[in-house]
């Protein structure tokens, strides 16, 4: 399917910058650098994460489209700097550098030990490298950084079309789970982000901090569960009629192209699985302002591919990082020997930051499929264009 909304990163975890471009937006949405900062910092959040996000200072640009705050319709361009390039810049230069200097460096000595879980290996192969470093450059969740900036210009508009706001909580980190059923609104955002886990349970949360300190003393790491809410959708986006319009389709392929992003569930997914059909929808009745809506919210606010109305709700579930300190089996691809896996500063658990991630890839499919449904070069047409629909929606 041809996206209305259409983005691009670049750039390499310890290059000069990441870019990113975001094409189709309308004029007029308000966003300023200062937001994009403000997401970045959420990113960067979270109680396991490795030393380099205590000092990466995400520096961020709005390098085109923006004009006083407002998007003027062209493309939204952003650089996010890496504080890491002096300390890169002869190993990740554009231009060659003399082999001599190269040699002297410590650095850049090749990465020949391939970490099981990471995309060293197949990267080597597939694109005929004999040192990891290429590879894990882009491999690298530093490009991350990049979504997450172009998901905020992409919240905004979502907030100032159709007001949906868009918040995300963890709910597991290896064995420990939040309970079932507690979906933070847009007021709680504050406070899940101000716990050292972005999750909204206090117990849940102080069983999560214990389960890294484990994993970190004993040389590990761990994976968990992100869940991400959106309130205030109108029903309608996306559609049953196309494999590649459904709304749950587009969602799961972009959460599933987050880096370690193994499995997504749309609603209650994989327990529906084993309810019975009597207790597995959401019955329909009308509310006390007269409109029809669920009395429940199992399906994760879509129906037919296309979202209800009600509260949408997708969970994507991260694996383990792949840099295990207590190194993993591997083969060194230079000799043939078998030998531990290369290991180097690293993350325990980045759950956290994942659901910041998460939230920006949601609002991107979210602001594509707005667009796709009610056009508009201007956020005051795409606003008319929706409320006139919803005031046609009458009752239903
Ligand atoms: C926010 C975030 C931070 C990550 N940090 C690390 C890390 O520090 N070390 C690591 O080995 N993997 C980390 N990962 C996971 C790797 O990027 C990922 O496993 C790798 O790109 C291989 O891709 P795959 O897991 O999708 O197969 C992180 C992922 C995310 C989303
Ligand atoms: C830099 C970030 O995450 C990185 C993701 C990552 C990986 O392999 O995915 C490896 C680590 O990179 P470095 O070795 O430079 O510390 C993480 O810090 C970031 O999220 O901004």
């Amino acid at each position: 399917m041809r996206s209305v909304l259409r983005w691009i990163t670049a750039g390499e975890s310890h290059g000069p910058a990441l870019l990113a471009v975001l094409e189709g937006l309308p004029a007029g949405v308000r966003v300023t650098t200062r937001d994009l900062a403000d997401d970045l910092a959420r990113r960067r959040l979270g109680y396991g994460r490795g030393a380099r996000m205590s000092f990466e200072q995400d520096e961020v640009e709005l390098l085109g489209g923006v004009r006083h705050g407002v998007t003027q319709g062209g493309p939204v361009a952003v650089r996010v700097g890496n504080t890491e390039w002096p300390k890169w810049e002869q190993v990740m230069s554009a231009d060659p550098v003399d082999p001599e200097v190269l040699a002297g460096l410590a650095r850049n000595a090749p990465l020949t030990r391939p970490r099981p879980g990471h995309a060293d290996l197949v990267g080597m192969q597939k694109y005929g490298f004999e040192d990891a470093r290429p590879i894990l450059e882009r491999a690298s969740a530093r490009e991350t950084a990049a979504r997450v900036a172009l998901g905020r210009v992409a919240k905004a508009f979502l907030a100032q079309t159709v007001d949906a706001t868009v918040v995300s909580h963890v709910v597991r980190i290896g064995g420990a789970v939040a309970p079932d059923g507690v979906v933070p609104g847009p007021d709680d955002l504050a406070a899940v982000d101000a716990d050292p886990v972005r999750c909204f349970d206090p117990a849940a949360s102080a069983a999560m901090v214990e389960e890294i300190d484990r994993a970190h003393k004993d040389g590990d790491t761990l994976g968990g569960v992100v869940e991400v809410a959106v309130l205030g959708l109108p029903p309608g986006l996306g559609s049953h009629v196309h494999w590649d319009r459904r709304l749950d389709a587009r969602l799961a392929g972009a959460l599933m192209g987050i880096q370690a992003i193994k499995g997504v569930e749309v609603g209650d997914g994989f327990a529906l699985a084993a309810t019975p059909g009597s207790k597995a929808h959401d019955e329909i009745e009308t509310g006390q302002d007269g409109r029809i809506r669920r009395r429940s919210g199992r399906s994760g606010g879509t129906e037919g591919g296309m979202s209800t109305g009600e509260v949408l709700r997708v969970r994507a579930a991260m694996k383990p990082i792949a840099t295990v300190p207590r190194a993993l089996d591997t083969v060194d691809v230079a000799t043939g020997e078998a030998t531990k896996a290369h290991h180097q500063r690293s993350d325990v658990c980045a759950v956290p930051a994942a659901g910041v991630v998460a939230e920006a890839m949601v609002a991107l499919v979210l602001a594509d499929a707005v667009l796709e449904k009610f056009g508009g070069d201007s956020v005051g047409e795409t606003r008319r264009n929706a409320t006139a629909y919803l005031d046609g929606l009458g009752i239903r």
